[in-house]
């Protein structure tokens, strides 16, 4: 199912690798509060100790600050083998990512290396991200075609330009795809996040992971709406669906069936 490609990765990452999870370790680190896009199901809400949900942290913390945590968790829990970025905002459009990543790199250069992101920025991200030693990026694509997408995405940023509707939506799907061929063309892990929305994108689960397996991607995460924000009244996923769904997906790409959305300032431990 997995190429050569990042078989060292997915043996020791516990996100990509339930067998993984039991003996290994990550951590997030909160580095990247800014986002350039806005999906409609998606609300960062700080200081918010007790919630356990993607793009919650209690607090955002710079890459010095991000540096000393690695070091300090490191030395305190030796089955640590991942450092992630995975928000609260959009890891690419934060310089403080590169920075972060490049610290923690040039001290640890064992430890792998991942983010998670749009995929607006991944494209033209891709030499920079490979000089600070990511070898594994999570790309969240909800929808492979443009009709779909203007009901998930209000907005795209990019380079200052504020794109609304069709036109936005088509940019970031295009980017997405472009930069999953660049990142596997370039030898990194690619995973594929996909919110199953109930009654928005549901019945384009398919369409998503045929065109993301084409594009080299090699393992696909579908996780539950968290109904909040714009999305806040449909309906939570039900385990079955999410199930039946992962089956069918299976025939197509690799499924990952043990995600907890985790905070943006996860660490440790999964389970
Ligand atoms: C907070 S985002 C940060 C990384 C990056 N901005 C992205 O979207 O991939 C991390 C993951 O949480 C997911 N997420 C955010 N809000 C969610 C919600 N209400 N329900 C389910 N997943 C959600 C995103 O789709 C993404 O896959
Ligand atoms: S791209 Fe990520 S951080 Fe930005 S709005 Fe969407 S889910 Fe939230």
């Amino acid at each position: 199912m997995y190429s050569d490609i990042g078989q060292d990765i997915f043996h020791e990452h516990p996100c990509l690798n339930k067998a993984a999870a039991r003996w290994f370790g990550r951590i997030h680190l909160p580095v990247a509060p800014e986002c350039n896009i806005r999906c409609r199901y998606c609300t960062r809400v700080y200081d918010c100790a007790n919630e356990n949900r993607p793009g919650v942290t209690s607090r955002i913390i710079g890459p010095g600050e991000a540096l000393q945590l690695v070091t300090e968790v490191v030395e305190r829990d030796r089955r640590i083998r991942v450092v992630g970025i995975a928000g609260p905002g959009d890891p690419l459009a934060n310089a403080e990512t590169f920075e972060t990543l490049g610290l923690i790199h040039e001290r640890f250069p064992h430890l792998i290396k991942c983010l998670s992101t749009n995929g607006l920025l991944l494209e033209e991200s891709l030499p920079r991200l490979k000089a600070v030693g990511v070898k594994a990026v999570t790309v969240t694509v909800n929808a492979v075609c443009v009709a779909v997408g203007t009901y998930i995405y209000d907005h795209v940023c990019y380079w200052g330009e504020v794109y609304r509707g069709r036109f936005g939506v088509e940019l970031l799907l295009r980017a997405q795809q472009a930069g999953i061929r660049k990142a596997v063309a370039m030898g990194m892990m690619v995973k594929i996040n996909t919110v199953y929305i109930p009654g928005v994108n549901d019945r384009h689960l398919t369409d998503i992971a045929r065109a993301t397996r084409a594009a080299g991607a090699q393992i696909m995460n579908v996780m539950p709406l968290i109904p909040q924000g714009e999305f806040a009244e449909l309906p939570h996923p039900d385990r079955e669906q999410i199930r039946l769904a992962r089956r069918n997906l299976a025939r197509i790409i690799g499924q990952i069936d043990h995600c907890r959305q985790c905070r943006s300032d996860a660490v440790g431990m999964l389970c």
